[in-house]
């Protein structure tokens, strides 16, 4: 029977099972099965993967659907790698199984189980197999072959360019021949005793499958399959090593670093890939790239107190999963070819016998819905293999249907698979990208906040318990709120109209509408979704229906699209954004924000029709930007500093001017540091409550000492004078030594000198008795 494709990346994410001396007391919640999103509420973060493990999942379900279909691509000439990565403790080695010394059958890992495969399998054409193995070690910036017999410590091997020389590569006939030589690898590996694992692994391994195929048309083709156990993330806080380990973790962590740069420099197609940062990433650099298969098995615990590195663990996953793999055959040269080398010479022709092997079927192609900013619990799971939701947790939470949440994630997924939006600049997009973020983030605040209230947890208890099918959340009550919300938002920014071009956010804004009013830039799909959801009122319509209302929008003078669309899915077409001055009423038309259309079920999903998506993500954005306290801080110094340098001439000067664009970025990244900042955190609400009541100064240096304490590299990046390199050093640092008391304590960083802190201190407005 043929085994289900896999994609070209999978990642999965497996939670260890807890002990009986552990607390109870988790930290992570499945949401939803299909697709798997794991949702972290202490963050709150949501993540979307390809399969999400429980604690109950078998040793086989893993191997099955994460490695088991490699084992025909490496025979067909794929190189394919698996990994598993995490904190310590959380089932790497027990996933990869370089033990061999495991009793229960069932217990067996997936490089026992991967041996077996290959000797048990069959092609259809009787090729010729010749299996081999290699099993190395990474130990504190060293290699070692592990299938030496005498002690490999002594013997690090050489590493030149960018490949280990001189380790054995045993050729094996059976699978208990692998299985020997997996047991003498074992045998040598360095492990340790810490305060999180009584035998934690002190290096990363990488037990490799080379697989040599002669096929019957003459062809050879050699392939490797690499399963690699990466040593466990540690907090050098939490495992107190001292000494030797403490070492040992300092190089752990830097080669795991070093693996999340070269990981975020494939899923982002960076020019350069950082392979030489360390031995690990050297390496594995044939394996680590975009033309192999890849499967990641994040280890993750489920305790509370690891939430930080359950967090970590997820957001490399999370990178991993953007890694875009086109896996490409190794072709050997072929008997055939050495015997007529002058044929290759010439470009190959449809009748030339050297031919590649049959494609492997396209992985699955099916749309995933992106993840949901929304805190849904679905169904009960009917798979075994996956965590419900901890009973502790679901007083706490109500359920949307999901007929709800899929249309808000469709709505949301279509809008960021937009391929009209492909014609906007990079610059447009990421603000499209990000006022959807930040409508989302509001909406999910909103319900948040409706489902604390003591009435709507038991009004949607009751609901839980008595009705299967209907919605838990009392939505039209949520509508509501977000109908007031964005009336009383918008009737602000009416009556700020005035000042409309008076700052540079509102500038961008303004731009952004004109790019915009040439026409939406959604695609068909998500405007008949809209129409479904708003009506398709035509603007005359609406502004017979919607007199009373004191905003305006207007109509744009330029035709909305060239292309003619039936008119059933035609969107209201009103510029979504051209938010006009109501004494100014040229070609306008009123919206409603409170008009309320009849619901046709109970349990429809159903948007207040007030305006479109954009036009609420535009008010909600502005009026965001124009609150956070921490942005007029930043916007004030801004606008210093472009008087100074002579602020007309910037104005008239082109928007791809460097000066522009970082304003604009700046501007750009607000919105979406909304969705991700602590603030939204229970933690950092309680501080943002706090910090309320101080002076914005306070609140901005609290702030600025959040991120340093628990943004990631992206997230420290956003401080001034933070680049790339001190945002990894700062996250090392904090790995090692833990968080910041104070901002002062930046001055402890290696190679902080006082005047790069000071330089620090006055670029990020810090006020200096607040440091
Ligand atoms: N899914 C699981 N089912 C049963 N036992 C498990 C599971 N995951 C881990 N364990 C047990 O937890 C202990 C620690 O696991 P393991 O050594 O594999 O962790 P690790 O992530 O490799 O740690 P390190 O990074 O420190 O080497 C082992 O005793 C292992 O048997």
């Amino acid at each position: 029977m043929d085994r289900e494709p896999l994609e070209f990346v999978n990642v999965a994410v497996r939670i260890k099972p807890l002990t009986d001396s552990e607390n109870a007391s988790k930290c992570l919640q499945i949401i939803s099965q299909n697709p798997p999103v794991l949702f972290l509420p202490e963050r709150p973060l949501t993540f979307n993967f390809d399969h999400v493990y429980s604690e109950g999942a078998t040793q086989k379900t893993i191997f099955e659907q994460m490695v088991k279909p490699f084992v025909k691509y490496v025979r067909q000439g794929y190189n394919c790698t698996v990994f598993a990565n995490g904190q310590t403790g959380t089932g790497k080695t027990y996933t990869i199984g370089t033990d061999p010394y495991v009793k229960n059958e069932e217990d067996f890992g997936l490089i026992p189980r991967t041996l077996n495969e290959f000797f048990e399998y069959r092609d259809d054409d009787d090729s010729e197999v010749e299996i081999s193995l290699s099993f190395i070690e990474i130990y504190n910036e060293k290699v070692f072959d592990l299938l030496l017999n005498d002690k490999p410590e002594d013997k690090p091997l050489q590493v030149k360019g960018l490949k280990a020389q001189g380790f054995c590569q045993e050729r094996v006939y059976n699978s208990q021949e692998a299985k020997h030589f997996l047991k003498i690898g074992n045998k040598n590996r360095h492990t340790a005793e810490t305060k999180q694992n009584a035998k934690s692994s002190r290096s990363h391994a990488i037990f490799t499958i080379y697989c040599n195929v002669k096929h019957k048309d003459n062809n050879t083709t050699s392939a490797k399959l690499n399963l690699v156990d990466l040593a466990g993330s540690e907090s050098i806080k939490k495992t107190g090593n001292q000494g030797s380990t403490f070492q040992e973790g300092v190089n752990i962590n830097r080669g795991l670093l070093s693996i999340g740069q070269v990981m975020t420099a494939l899923s982002t197609n960076a020019s350069h890939i950082p392979y030489r940062q360390s031995i690990i990433t050297s390496i594995l650099k044939d394996s680590l790239n975009t033309h192999n298969y890849v499967s990641l098995i994040a280890c993750v615990s489920s305790l509370a107190e690891d939430s930080t590195e359950t967090s970590q663990t997820l957001e490399f996953a999370q990178r991993v999963k953007k890694m875009k793999n086109k896996p490409e055959v190794n072709e050997v040269i072929s008997q055939y070819r050495r015997e007529n080398p002058a044929l290759f010479s010439q470009p190959r022709t449809s009748g030339t016998p050297f031919k590649r092997p049959a494609p492997v079927p396209t992985p699955r192609t099916a749309k995933r819905p992106r993840m949901l900013p929304l805190t849904t619990i679905d169904e009960p799971s009917t798979d075994n293999n996956v965590l419900l939701p901890s009973q502790s947790h679901s007083s706490t939470h109500c359920s949307l249907s999901s007929s709800h949440v899929s249309s808000i994630s469709n709505v949301v997924s279509s809008v960021s698979n937009d391929t009209t939006q492909q014609n906007l600049s990079p610059v447009i997009k990421k603000y499209l990208s990000a006022m959807e973020s930040s409508l989302m983030g509001k909406l999910e605040l909103i319900i948040k906040s409706t489902l604390k209230r003591p009435s709507r947890i038991e009004n949607s208890r009751r609901h839980l318990e008595d009705v299967e099918n209907t919605p838990c959340v009392p939505w039209n009550k949520i509508q509501n709120e977000v109908s007031k919300l964005v009336r009383t938002e918008l009737a602000q920014l009416t009556t700020k109209g005035t000042r409309a071009t008076s700052s540079p956010i509102e500038e961008h804004l303004s731009k952004i509408r004109k790019v915009l009013s040439y026409g939406s830039p959604f695609t068909e799909e998500v405007n008949s979704l809209l129409t479904e959801k708003i009506g398709d009122d035509s603007p005359e319509q609406l502004q017979s229906n919607l007199q009373d209302e004191n905003i305006a929008f207007k109509v744009p003078d330029l035709p909305l699209k060239k292309k003619k669309i039936p008119k059933s899915k035609r969107t209201p077409s009103i510029s979504p954004i051209e938010i006009i001055n109501k004494k100014t009423p040229r070609r306008s038309v009123r919206l409603s924000m409170n008009r309320q259309r009849p619901k046709k079920k109970s349990d429809d999903f159903y948007w207040d029709s007030s305006s479109s998506p954009i036009i609420r993500g535009l008010a909600l954005l502005e009026s965001t930007l124009k609150n956070d306290d921490s942005l007029k801080h930043f916007e004030h110094s801004r606008r210093r500093s472009v008087r100074l340098k002579d602020r007309t001439k910037l104005q008239k000067s082109n928007i791809n001017s460097n000066v522009r664009k970082t304003n604009l970025v700046e501007n750009l990244k607000e919105p979406t540091k909304k969705m991700l900042t602590v603030a939204d955190t229970p933690a950092g609400k309680r501080l943002m409550q706090k910090t309320r009541s101080d002076s914005p100064c306070t609140a901005h240096t609290r702030e600025v000492l959040t991120i340093l304490n628990s943004g990631n590299v992206r997230k420290l990046e956003t401080l001034n004078t933070i680049g790339s390199k001190t945002a990894q050093q700062i996250v090392l640092f904090r790995s090692i030594r833990g968080t910041f008391g104070r901002i002062s304590d930046l001055n402890t960083l290696p190679g902080w000198g006082t005047k790069k802190f000071d330089k620090f201190v006055e670029h990020n407005f810090i006020k200096r008795e607040l440091i």
